[in-house]
Parts: structure tokens; sequence; C-alpha cells
């Protein structure tokens, strides 16, 4: 009888850390952050609260919240050099690359080099949270030439975010709208950037290490990476009239072609994100238009349910998101960074809930390869 264990490509279905962080029942839809379901989130809390509750692991009380932002706005300023290191990045350089370079450099300037000082990964978890935005927007505005702006202490963590960005304010409806995207793309279980940021927290490594490394597994197009390439998809299909020419021509040159914002490894019905997404959309819309790129990505929603609804594959949190962030004006190259600004906080609670009982990660392979290879030397070789 064979020993060899069961191979799970994907480790579909393995469980790889116990998690009290987040819920997600894929068939109904329900994702709970700390027991609370996300859609109340979304309306009623701030980012700012969903960070602290992410992290620590319940509500906070009144006098906690107020400590725990105005420690997050007075570490939003990076330090002069790190401003001089994103103006020499390449101006047509992804800020996703950006935001991983300098967040290994934000570990050089603001180091936390053991886990082992509470109080030190506290500080560091509070820079990471409060400077990424900083960092996104500096390199955003740097290679257009701009000048880099000064984060607002008297601003909350999105309009303060949005300033940076645009160097306007944003309206209260516009606020919103931003807060509960981030609030909406803070934490998802074991998706493939936690598991990252779990894997390099395993090893002892500091946060910048694990939050850098959780950036390069979010930046992939079958991860975060998607939101962007959705917008991409959608500019290439142009119209609401070429939906069905468009996926029909794909899907006959290649009959495995992926449409990007659609599907999920946990989901078999609609992402519930996606559908407040959407609500929130209407919110964005009412302060300027509805866009053609949202008149596009519900045709194609349509289109794509009656061919890939039956197989359980459907809009995920990626599909509208870029919409409404491009309805604010946002680059569409900053979306996924944008998705970062807010994963921080779970990455980051993982991180936290990792160390507590920590073991290194270290699975098993299946070996396919070659046993006894005799060594030729180089001369005998043709
Ligand atoms: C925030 C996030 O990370 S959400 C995900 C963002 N990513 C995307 O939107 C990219 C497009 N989607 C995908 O590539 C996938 O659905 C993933 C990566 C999200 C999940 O991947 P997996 O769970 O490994 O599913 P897998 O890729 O094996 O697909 C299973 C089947 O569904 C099909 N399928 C999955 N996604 C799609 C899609 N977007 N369009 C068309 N068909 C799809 C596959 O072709 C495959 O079909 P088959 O059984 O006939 O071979
Ligand atoms: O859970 C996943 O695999 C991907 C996802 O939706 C997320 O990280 O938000």
């Amino acid at each position: 009888m064979s020993t060899e264990p069961e191979y799970r490509p994907g480790l579909e279905d393995v469980p790889a850390a116990k998690s009290a962080v987040s819920f997600l029942d894929g068939k109904k839809a329900r994702l709970e952050y700390r027991g609370i379901p996300v859609e109340v989130l979304a309306k009623e809390s701030c980012f700012e609260e969903v960070a602290w509750l992410l992290i620590k692991g319940d509500l906070p009380t009144q006098k906690q919240l107020a400590e725990f932002d105005h420690d997050l706005r007075h570490r939003r300023a990076i330090h002069y050099r790190l401003k001089d290191l994103v103006k020499c990045l390449p101006a047509d350089g992804h800020p996703m690359d950006a935001l991983h370079a300098t967040v290994a450099a934000l570990g050089m300037f603001y180091p936390c080099k053991t886990v082992s000082d509470p109080a030190k990964n506290w500080d560091a978890t509070l820079r990471l949270v409060a400077a990424m935005p900083t960092v996104v927007t500096a390199f955003a505005r740097a290679r257009r030439g701009e000048e880099i702006l000064e984060p607002r202490a008297d601003l909350d963590h999105s309009a303060n975010f949005y300033y940076m960005l645009t160097g306007k304010e944003p309206t209260p409806a516009t606020r919103k709208v931003l807060d509960a995207c981030l609030i909406l793309h803070a934490e998802h279980t074991m998706n493939a950037s936690t598991f990252t940021a779990r894997v390099t927290g395993s090893t002892l490594a500091n946060p910048y290490h694990v939050v850098g490394a959780a950036i390069g597994s979010l930046a992939g197009p079958l991860h975060g990476g998607a939101n962007e390439e959705v917008l991409h998809q959608l500019a290439e299909i142009g119209s609401v009239e070429n939906v069905k020419p468009w996926l029909d021509a794909k899907r006959a040159a290649d009959p495995k072609f992926k449409v990007m914002g659609l599907g999920h490894r946990v989901y078999k019905v609609k992402d519930g994100r996606a559908t407040v997404v959407q609500e929130v959309a209407e919110q964005a819309f009412a302060e300027t238009s509805r866009p053609k790129t949202y008149e596009i990505a519900l045709e194609l929603e349509k289109y794509c349910e009656g061919i890939y609804g039956p197989k359980g594959i459907y809009p995920n949190v990626d599909f509208y998101s870029g919409v409404v962030y491009q309805s604010l004006g946002i680059p569409v190259d900053v979306f996924t960074p944008i998705f970062a600004i807010a994963r921080v906080a779970g990455w980051l609670a993982h991180w936290h809930e990792q160390l507590v009982g920590n073991r290194i990660f270290r699975p098993e392979q299946i070996s396919t390869g070659k046993h006894d290879v005799k060594y030729v030397p180089l001369a005998e070789r043709p």
C-alpha cells in the first residue's frame, strides 16, 4: 500500500492555520471580521476601527480608538531619504513595485529587528498601516513630476490618502466610498497573500519582510492584481454592444480564457463584497456620473452568468472595485496598491496571531525528479 500523502494542487481545502481573524462561508457569501459581518462594518465603521478590530480581536473602546487613531496620524510621515528613494525609482515602473521596494526600505529606517519585543512589534504595526498610503501617493505623484505632499494629521486615514494622492480634500461621499472599499478589502481568511505573510512570519522575519512578501503575492493578476486587469479588459471591450462578440471571440480562440474579476477558490456564488462595492459605487456615481465602464461591467456580468453561473463562477471583489476607483479619478495602476493599503491590516493581524505558539511552515513535497544521476564533467559533455 502506498504511503504517499495526497497532493492537493493549490492546497485546495487544506487548512494551513487555525485563525480567529475572519470567517468565510463561500456558499452563502458570508464574510465576518472577528465575528462581525463585513457589510455591517462597511456601512457603520471606519477603516481605523476595523484595523484595530482585526489586529486586536475586539472592537476598540472609545479611548482605545482615539489613541490608535492619534498614533496612526503621527506615523504617516516618512523619512526624507525615503522620499528621495521614491523619486529615484523609474517613473514608468509599477506602483506595486515601488511599494514593495519602499516597504523594505521603511524597515531599514524604522527597524524592528527581532520580533520578541511586543512594544516594537506594535510600533511597526502602526508604522506599516499609517505609512503605506504615504508611500503609494509619494510614488504616484513623484513619477508625474508633482510635489510629494506631507500627510495631514487633521484628516482621517481615507481622507488623508485621497488628499495626498490628488492634493484635494475628498467630499464626504468620496471619503465614505474610499473608506468602505478599504474596509471591504482589509481581510479575507487564508488567501494567497495572507498565507505568504504567515509563512514569512513563521520564520520570525521582521514585519516589514512579512508585509513586503505579502505585497509581492498580492501583485499577481490571479489575486489583487486582477482589479487593474479588469479595467484593461473593460477598456478592450469598449462598449456594451461589444460584450457578447468580445467574449465569444475570446472563448473561441481559447476555451480556457479567463475573465478577470470572475471566479474564486472559495465563493461558489457572487462575492458579497462585490455587491457592497456596487452599492458604494452608486453613491460615488451620484457625485460624478455612471461611467461607461460600469455599464460594460454590468453587461459583462449578465452575459457571463449564463455561461459560467452553472459552474459557480461569479464576480469577485475585484470585478467592480476598479470602476469605483476610476470614477474617483484614481489611476488604474494604483488600484492594487489601494488593495495593499487595506489588506495590510489583515496581514498584520495574521502575523500577530502566527507569532503566538509559532511553528515554522515547512510542508512536504512529492518528489518527481531523478535519483543517483552520474555527474558528467563538463569536458566530457557535448
Ligand atoms: C481578491 C482576489 O484575489 S479575488 C480573485 C481575483 N482573480 C481573478 O479575478 C482572476 C480570474 N480568476 C481566476 O483565475 C480563478 O477563478 C482564481 C485564481 C480566482 C481561482 O482559481 P482556482 O480556484 O484555482 O480555480 P481554477 O483556475 O482551477 O478554475 C476552475 C475552473 O473554473 C474556470 N474558471 C475559473 N475562473 C475563471 C474565470 N475568471 N473565467 C473563466 N473561467 C474561469 C477554469 O477555467 C476552470 O475550468 P475547468 O474546470 O474547465 O478547467
Ligand atoms: O480569498 C482569496 O483567495 C482571494 C480574495 O478574495 C481576497 O484575498 O480578498
